[in-house]
């Protein structure tokens, strides 16, 4: 079984305070800075499956699928434009997860006309959480689905309050880490106001940063309805508000990374964190 139900196993709210980690040893020893990059202790974790016999190539390294933990389970925030999307991008390609990200599940909703997307909107559209009793089953039914079971899950964007974490530990999903990706505000909204998106590639561009290659993807780029910098900076004092909260419960399996860095370099932050998960997994599993 990919994953345990159990809620009596270690909660994730836990409550002792953590000893060093190993992976915290690890990221050490690869001269990562602490201001960019800190680590709480793991726990246990579980054998990879060995059937895949692929290999996954990802910015330029390879990562043979023997060494792929099946069912890893991680948890991404970062307030609007931290580059959530391009890292889950980066990290489901590499470890072969279910990205699940509420504001995209939220954004299906509205897109299929349900009451449920029309009632999120109105909250998506002041920068505000839609309420639990949307997000929670949207996220519990899309983590429940047996390709999120099998392969294990990146979860994007939830939990973004303590209730929204707690009804999702009483659903028996529990994260083997919780990435936090750490962008001083100023940069943001500049990040958000700029960003398009191509409806055709589901590829996210910024008129500046990164403007697209050609006239004919720039003529069918489109915004996102809640990229302008008024509701911008409604969303990011939302952020703010809930994060910290979000945080305490996760303290002894946060790593966070500084976002401000180039992309390839954020991600092997990640990365690092991740492979050395997988192999203290492969050391728990051999004793
Ligand atoms: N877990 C969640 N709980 C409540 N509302 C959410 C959640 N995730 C997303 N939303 C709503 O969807 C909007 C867009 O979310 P998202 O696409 O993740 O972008 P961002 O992180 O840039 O705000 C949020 O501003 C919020 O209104």
């Amino acid at each position: 079984m990919a994953y345990s139900l159990n809620l009596n196993s270690s909660s994730m709210m836990l409550s002792n305070k953590p000893k060093q980690p190993p992976v915290l040893d690890f990221l050490n020893s690869q001269h990562l800075s602490s201001s960019s990059l800190s680590l709480s202790p793991i726990k246990s974790l579980r054998c990879r499956n060995s059937r895949q016999s692929h290999s996954l190539v990802v910015m330029g390294s390879s990562l043979s699928s023997t060494r792929k933990k099946k069912d890893l389970k991680i948890m991404i925030s970062g307030a609007p434009a931290s580059g959530k999307g391009t890292q889950c991008e980066l990290i489901t390609t590499k470890y072969d997860l279910v990205h699940v990200a509420a504001g995209d599940l939220l954004r299906a909703e509205i897109a299929a006309g349900s009451e449920s997307g029309k009632k999120a909107k109105e909250y998506m559209e002041k920068g505000q959480l839609v309420p639990d009793e949307i997000v929670v089953m949207m996220v519990k039914d899309r983590l429940s689905q047996p390709d999120s079971a099998e392969k294990g899950w990146l979860l994007d964007g939830y939990p973004r309050s303590s209730s929204q974490a707690t009804a999702l530990q009483a659903f028996g999903f529990k994260p083997d880490l919780f990435i936090l990706l750490e962008v001083p505000q100023e940069i943001l909204v500049d990040r958000v106001v700029g960003r398009r998106l191509d409806p055709v590639t589901g590829r996210i561009y910024h008129l500046t940063y990164s403007p697209p290659e050609t006239e004919e993807i720039a003529a069918r780029l489109t915004q996102r309805f809640d990229d302008t910098e008024e509701r911008v900076k409604l969303r990011l004092q939302t952020h703010n508000q809930n994060v910290e909260s979000v945080l305490s419960l996760f303290e002894d399996i946060t790593v966070k990374v500084d976002g401000s860095l180039s992309k390839e370099d954020v991600f092997a932050k990640i990365d690092s964190a991740l492979s050395n998960l997988i192999e203290q997994e492969s050391a728990t599993a051999a004793t």
